[in-house]
């Protein structure tokens, strides 16, 4: 896996963005003020983009500074904390200990606060939940603290799954109850997840809910909740018009400064 990494700002993020994808990007992400894209090959890029960095998965300098910063989140019943601030969890909170690492989803983002609220107002006991772009495993291993049955994180950038397997097991989820694999929808699953699942979380871009709204709407059943984030409130359209063309009903928005989480409901056949 490639990764090219560009300084990303506000208002310099919209049009990098859209290059590229158009330049043929897999994914996309933003850690430490960088937008992160991964390639399958070293590509040629517009020369509006080309102040980036090809790179490998190496271990960054911006890890330590990044792991000083961290205080306990709340998110709902879930409190998400490093390790090493277990012990400042409130009573009554459920503990979900993401050890910060070169997975996004340490809960300090906003997207993955509002999905893992969302995640907790969902009766999931007995439930199996789809997590696309699983990253540390976050709202995975949210979903099975919160009573789900099953969880399946599927990440396209295969240095996730180790992490979020640990992440896991740190939280003491069953190796069985959880499981990561590296991909996308489209793809094949594993075991039965092919079958539609009771619930499906996704911590994307817009622009990715628009590509895999009909897959969403394959992998539930009917009458499933969605839950989508990664949103920008300024891309909201293109995820309803693509909730919308997919069938799915009873769309809902949060939203947290300049990011949306949408809730909706799957089509009923
Ligand atoms: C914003 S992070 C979300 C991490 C975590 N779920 C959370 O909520 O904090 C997005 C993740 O999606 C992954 N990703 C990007 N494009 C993807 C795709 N097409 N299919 C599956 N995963 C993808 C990235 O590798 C990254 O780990």
């Amino acid at each position: 896996m490639l990764v090219y990494s560009l300084p990303g700002t506000f208002e310099t993020r919209e049009a990098h963005l859209d290059l590229l994808w158009e330049a043929g990007a897999t994914g996309l992400e933003e850690r430490a003020g960088l937008i992160r894209a991964y390639f399958d090959t070293e590509t040629e890029l517009p020369a509006e983009i080309r102040d980036g960095q090809w790179q490998d998965e190496a271990e960054q300098d911006w890890l330590a500074a990044f792991k000083a910063t961290l205080r306990p989140v709340r998110a709902g019943r879930i409190t998400i904390v490093p390790p090493w601030l277990r012990a400042e969890v409130e009573a009554g909170q459920v503990p979900l200990i993401i050890e910060p690492g070169m997975a996004f989803g340490t809960g300090h983002h906003a997207t993955t606060r509002m999905a893992v609220e969302a995640l907790g107002e969902l009766d999931l006991a007995g439930l199996r939940v789809l997590d696309v772009g699983t990253g540390s495993g976050v709202l995975a291993i949210a979903g099975a603290l919160l009573g789900a049955e099953q969880v399946l994180g599927v990440d396209i950038d295969p240095i996730t799954i180790p992490i979020a397997v640990e992440n896991a097991q740190d939280n003491g989820v069953p190796e069985g109850r959880a499981v990561f694999v590296q991909g996308t929808l489209g793809d094949e699953l594993p075991g039965d997840w092919n079958e539609p699942s009771d619930v499906l979380v996704a911590n994307l871009y817009a622009e990715l809910h628009d590509l895999l709204a009909g897959d969403y709407a394959a992998h539930l059943r009917p009458g499933g909740p969605l839950v989508l984030t990664g949103i920008l409130t300024g891309k909201l359209a293109l995820v309803r018009a693509a909730l919308e063309r997919e069938g799915f009903t009873a769309v809902q928005v949060r939203e947290d400064g300049e990011w949306a989480l949408v809730t909706a409901t799957a089509p009923q056949s």
